[in-house]
């Protein structure tokens, strides 16, 4: 495509770095939108599948007895290139055939300028240690991962984490999202958090050609100084060629907005990640709750500590990038906790180990069919981080969770823990 000053116009290539559950619904929503805004995206929407041999179940509509997919195990790749369906993760749903699942990480981001990060958030560092050097150097991230990565430095965002690691901008979008629910495109909301570098929305120079200089990521606003190991480091940013579409809120929200997936595109990377990762320790906490019969007004009380402690650990330990506001008016906060709380897979999970009296690793295990739970992960990764500041104390439930899981105390200890919560 041509401007008027006959510069060719290059379009945006996606990919969907991620095949699960809500890695396939994002895949689906992208390609919807990458057919309904051909002149910003090429049409074809890559998905990286960690591949695996997958038998077509019975309960597939594709299932056919005779045919020769349905009688050994098949590649998940394969399958959903002639399905269109993700049979494993994503069973039921028609998928856009637009959406082009690749076993081969490399080949999926050649030539990508966006890169949606959607996997279980324990397998991103190797995933980033595979991509270096592999992606163009301009290329724009957004995880929809739910997660945080801790280590003796501290805890940091996986949108800065990837940002770091391949040297390029990362935003997030998460929010009250349960999978399934969008792929069946029931109403939704999401959060979509964005500040692109100014060097993204510069004017095209008349020769078309990336005439901008490289920037740093942390300029032009100050350093932020939240806690060590949170904050970004400087990562040297390449401007986007100016022959692609500039990648402002406007082209963003074209993304990943459809009728039914209501984004919201706002500016704070930390809280909308933060938001996303602890409310699974807070859905933990209401499972367990649940499993013990104890009704609605339970899982309100934890709900309503855990949105305070969401606030609280923003305040502290993010206080000069994520907004309270954030954790407490968009979809990304209070709202994820709610249906977390309500029907998601750590809820779930959490509620049948307590009914069957069985670990939640074993349920996980047992039940979700190769998805992954992130609460698990979050609530040890985040208590680390507390006791290394010595303040577990000032975060009972998120506390509790963890020594729920670690079998020092009962799901029937939690009012007791929390009573400090005062
Ligand atoms: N499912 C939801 O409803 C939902 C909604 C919003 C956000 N999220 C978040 O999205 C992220 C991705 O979750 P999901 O639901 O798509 O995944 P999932 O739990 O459904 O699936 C697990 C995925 O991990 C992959 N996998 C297994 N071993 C792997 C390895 N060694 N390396 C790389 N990949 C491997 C599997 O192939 C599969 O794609 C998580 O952070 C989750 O919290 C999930
Ligand atoms: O099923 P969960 O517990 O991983 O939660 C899914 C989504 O994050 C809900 O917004």
């Amino acid at each position: 495509m041509a401007d008027l000053l006959g510069v060719t116009k290059k379009k945006h290539k996606v990919t969907i770095i991620g095949s699960g559950n809500w890695g396939t619904t994002i895949a689906k929503v992208v390609a919807e939108n990458t057919q309904q805004y051909p002149n910003l995206f090429e049409e074809n929407v890559q998905m990286w599948v960690f591949e695996e041999e997958v038998m077509v179940p019975l309960s597939s509509k594709h299932y056919d007895p005779d045919s020769p997919l349905c009688n050994k195990p098949q590649k998940l790749s394969k399958l959903i290139n002639e399905l269109h369906e993700n049979v494993k993760y994503l069973p039921t749903i028609d998928l856009p055939k637009n959406v082009i699942a690749n076993p081969s990480l490399q080949d999926s981001v050649k030539e990508s300028t966006i890169l949606v990060f959607n996997l279980p958030h324990q397998f991103i560092p190797k995933v980033c240690q595979e991509l270096q050097g592999k992606i163009v150097p301009y290329a724009r991230g957004i995880s929809c991962i739910k997660g945080v990565e801790v280590s003796e430095k501290g805890i940091k965002l996986l949108a800065d984490m990837i940002s770091e690691r391949l040297g390029i901008y990362c935003g997030a979008l998460s929010g009250a999202n349960i999978a399934t629910e969008v792929a069946l495109e029931k109403y939704s909301e999401t959060t979509v958090a964005y500040d692109p570098p100014s060097i993204d929305s510069r004017q095209p120079s008349p020769t078309g050609s990336p005439t901008g200089s490289q920037v740093n990521l942390a300029s032009p606003t100050p350093e932020k100084k939240d806690y060590e190991g949170s904050h970004r480091k400087q990562v040297v940013l390449q401007p986007l060629p100016h022959d692609y579409p500039a990648l402002s809120h406007e082209n963003m929200r074209k993304l990943f907005h459809r009728p039914y997936f209501h984004a919201r595109l706002v500016d704070d990377v930390a809280g909308v990640s933060l938001g996303g990762a602890l409310k699974n320790i807070v859905a933990l906490g209401a499972g367990f709750v649940d499993g013990l019969g104890w009704g609605d007004n339970a899982k309100a009380a934890i709900m309503r500590v855990g949105i305070q402690e969401e606030v609280k650990f923003g305040k502290t330990f993010f206080a000069e990038s994520a907004r309270v506001s954030t954790f407490t008016e968009e979809s990304c906060g209070v709202a994820d906790v709610i249906t977390s709380c309500m029907g998601g897979r750590n809820f779930r999970c959490a509620k049948m180990s307590v009914e069957r009296g069985v670990s939640i690793n074993d349920v996980e295990r047992t039940e979700l069919n190769g998805q992954k739970l992130q609460g698990t992960s979050t609530a040890y990764e985040v208590n680390a981080f507390l006791k290394g500041q010595g303040m577990e104390k000032e975060f009972p439930l998120f506390t509790a969770i963890y020594n729920i899981l670690e079998g020092t105390y009962e799901p029937a200890d939690l009012p007791d823990l929390l009573v400090a919560d005062q």
